[in-house]
Order: C-alpha cells, then sequence, then structure tokens
C-alpha cells in the first residue's frame, strides 16, 4: 500500500478524490486537510463514508512537513496560485505532487501570468512539472515527481483533435472547440453565479473568447501541429451536476476523409483504455462517462463544409479532475494507469 494526502477534502475535486480513493487496491489516505474543517472525522462531511475504512480520519490544517512524513504522494486540489507554494515545499522535501489546479500547466511563466493575472513565484518548477494527459505522456508521468494535472476542458478539447492534427488530417487555422460544462465545473465555494436559481432552466455562454484554458488547449494541441497555432474556444455553463459535452470543427485537408481518420483514431488511442472512438453513427453523452475516467469520441465529416466536427463526452470531476489525478499518481508509483479508477458510469 502507498500512502497518499489530499489538500483539499473540502470541495468537489478532493469529495472525487475520496470516493475514488475509498475502492482503491493500493493506494491508502492518510491524511486530509482542509482550514475550515479541520478538526472533524471525514463521515461528519461525507456521511458517505459512514462505516468505511474512511469515516474516522480526521481532517487536519494544511501542513507540509506533516504531509511529506507522512504520504508517498500529495494530491493538491486547492486554488490556482495557493498550489504553487504547496508543491515547492513538498518538492523540497521529496514528495511526489499531483497538482490539480492550473498553477504548472503552461510551460512558459509569462503566458501564465497574463491568463491569470497573477505572478507565478515558482517559475523554476515548472521544468521539471509534465503535463499529465496519459495518453501523451504516460512515460514521463511515471518518472516524474511534480504533474500538472490538466483542466476539464483542455482533457476533453485535446483528445479530440490531438490525433487529426498530428497526421496532418486536419488544417491547424481557424479550429473552432465549443464546449458546454456542468456547475460542479466552477468548485464548491459559494457564488451567487453557481446558486441553484441562477443555474437551473437555463443555458449560457460565459468568458468567450478569453477563457483561461484556451493557451493550455493551443500549447498541447500546438504540439500535435509542430507549430504554433491560435484557436477559438468558447464555454457554457449547463443545467447539470457533472459531465462535458465539447464539439470541435475543423477543415480538412486535402484527401482526408471519415475512413482515413477514424483509422487515424483507432491507431493513435490503441491500448489506451480510457478513450473510447464510439461506432460511426453513435455520438457521445455525458450521461454515458458519469463518474468514469473515459472520454467518449464521436467523429463526423461534413462533405458541405469540409469539414471534421469531433464530439467528445468527459466528467469534468473523475476524467476531467480527481480521475485523472489518480492515473497519474497510479503511473508515478509504479501501479497499473487504471488500477482503483471506475469504469461503469454514475447512473441517474
Ligand atoms: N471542479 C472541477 O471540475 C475541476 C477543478 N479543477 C481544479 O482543481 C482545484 C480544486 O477545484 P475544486 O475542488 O473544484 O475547488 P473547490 O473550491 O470546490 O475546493 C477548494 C478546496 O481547497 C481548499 N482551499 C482553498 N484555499 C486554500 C488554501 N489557501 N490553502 C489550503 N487549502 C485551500 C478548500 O478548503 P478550505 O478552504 O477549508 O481550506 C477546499 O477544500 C482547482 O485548482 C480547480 O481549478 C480542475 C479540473 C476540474
Ligand atoms: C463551469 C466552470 O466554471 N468551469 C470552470 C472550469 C475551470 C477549472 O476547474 O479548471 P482549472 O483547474 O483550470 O481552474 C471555468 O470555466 O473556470
Amino acid at each position: 500500500m502507498k500512502r497518499v494526502g489530499l489538500v483539499g477534502v473540502t470541495g468537489y475535486t478532493g469529495m472525487e478524490l475520496t470516493r475514488i480513493l475509498l475502492g482503491h487496491p493500493s493506494l491508502r489516505l492518510t491524511k486530509v486537510t482542509s482550514r475550515k474543517e479541520a478538526g472533524q472525522p471525514l463521515q461528519r462531511i461525507y456521511p458517505f463514508l459512514q462505516g468505511t475504512k474512511l469515516g474516522d480520519l480526521e481532517i487536519t490544517t494544511p501542513d507540509c512537513t506533516v504531509l511529506a512524513a507522512d504520504c508517498d504522494l500529495v494530491f493538491l486540489a486547492v486554488p490556482h496560485c495557493t498550489a504553487m507554494e504547496m508543491a515547492a515545499e513538498l518538492r523540497g522535501l521529496g514528495t511526489r505532487v499531483v497538482d490539480l489546479s492550473a498553477d504548472f500547466r503552461l510551460r512558459d511563466h509569462e503566458v501564465y501570468e497574463s491568463w491569470y493575472q497573477v505572478p507565478h513565484t515558482q517559475s523554476a518548477l515548472l521544468a521539471e512539472a509534465v503535463y499529465g494527459l496519459p495518453e501523451l505522456y504516460a512515460e514521463r508521468i511515471a518518472g516524474a515527481g511534480l504533474v500538472a494535472n490538466p483542466g476539464c476542458y483542455p482533457t476533453s478539447a485535446i483528445l479530440a483533435l490531438y490525433p487529426a492534427l498530428a497526421a496532418g488530417l486536419i488544417s491547424p487555422e481557424d479550429l473552432v472547440i465549443d464546449s458546454k460544462s456542468g456547475t460542479t465545473g466552477a468548485g464548491r465555494k459559494a457564488g451567487v453565479g453557481t446558486l441553484f436559481c441562477e443555474v437551473s432552466d437555463t443555458f449560457r455562454a460565459y468568458n468567450l473568447t478569453k477563457h483561461r484554458h484556451t493557451p493550455e488547449i493551443e500549447q498541447e494541441l500546438g504540439v500535435a501541429a509542430g507549430r504554433e497555432i491560435r484557436l477559438s474556444f468558447n464555454t457554457h455553463l449547463l443545467p447539470i451536476n457533472r459531465g462535458i459535452l465539447t464539439t470541435a470543427y475543423a477543415k480538412l485537408s486535402p484527401g482526408a476523409d471519415l475512413e482515413k481518420i477514424r483509422a487515424c483514431y483507432q491507431e493513435f488511442y490503441a491500448g489506451k483504455r480510457w478513450v473510447r472512438l464510439l461506432p460511426q453513427g453513435t455520438l457521445p453523452e455525458t450521461r454515458w462517462v458519469r463518474g468514469t475516467n473515459f472520454c467518449d469520441l464521436g467523429l463526423v465529416t461534413d462533405p458541405r463544409t469540409d469539414r471534421l466536427i469531433v464530439v467528445s463526452a468527459i466528467d469534468n470531476l473523475c476524467r476531467g479532475a480527481s480521475g485523472q489525478a489518480v492515473a497519474n499518481a497510479n503511473l508515478m508509483l509504479g501501479l497499473e494507469e487504471g488500477a482503483g479508477l471506475p469504469f461503469a458510469p454514475l447512473m441517474p
């Protein structure tokens, strides 16, 4: 058994990490932190833990020295800006870190500073951080001390377009990525924008042209394309708790057709069990991936406009955050990538 710690257990991604780790065969959650709930047993805030091995685990205040002394690896499920200082302290103490925030995802600290509007105080650590998308970087993740867990929207967008771009089957110009997320994507902290009456029975776009996940998607799809790219990425808030549905549009390269593109995706994702290319004619839905680590993909070509349309569905909390974080931790600790990850959807 490897011992793991979790900073930010009371947030939505902390809650999801707790759910996953409860059933993990080789990772034992030994330290959990929250500033506001310190001193409580975990079952007091999560009644679903009553009668389980995690029920009596006491929530403590975050302390990197205590975490490092006890844990082989620590998950940081805290807001960006907070994570960078803790990651540096934990790395200094020799502990492996999976950071769920955005602090180490962008390789260039100036890009981070311009999109997040805060100084990056630990830019020296950026060189050490590995971007935690296992389908692209599994080998590097396995040897990493610090993994930057991808953003939820970027996970859905990068997996949707990477193979076609890398194979030159679509143009890197004029990519359009249209994403919709459930409300847990905004975190558990109180805010008028996520009140029940503000989000139920309505559907709206937000942050058009300036969402902070834009540079992260451009960075990784730029690797696929082998050049810098600029794309349109826009977001919408769905009146559901969990799930992201992304629809991506790209101009087909000369000679590219659906048959070639499907063959390319099949080859690219062969052996990568958490990405499922759905049969032709079937499109992804958020309900079939809810609570799982799957990313479902559907491919359509439109000969009238000469475009490829890729639809991807993930669960923002599992594949888009905590499930992916556990996959990364598994790789870092020498375990099978999928150990402990849920594969059957949470049904209605
Ligand atoms: N929600 C999602 O779908 C996704 C979230 N993420 C990222 O994961 C991280 C966590 O997100 P989420 O769980 O939604 O956030 P929440 O707002 O729901 O929870 C944040 C957690 O962090 C703790 N926390 C806040 N500030 C500090 C601090 N200064 N020091 C220590 N602990 C702190 C809080 O507890 P307390 O205040 O009591 O200490 C709480 O437990 C964020 O960086 C987010 O952007 C990434 C992908 C998807
Ligand atoms: C619905 C909703 O509000 N989603 C969040 C997703 C951000 C997130 O969680 O990602 P980071 O880890 O990069 O902060 C948003 O659009 O900001």
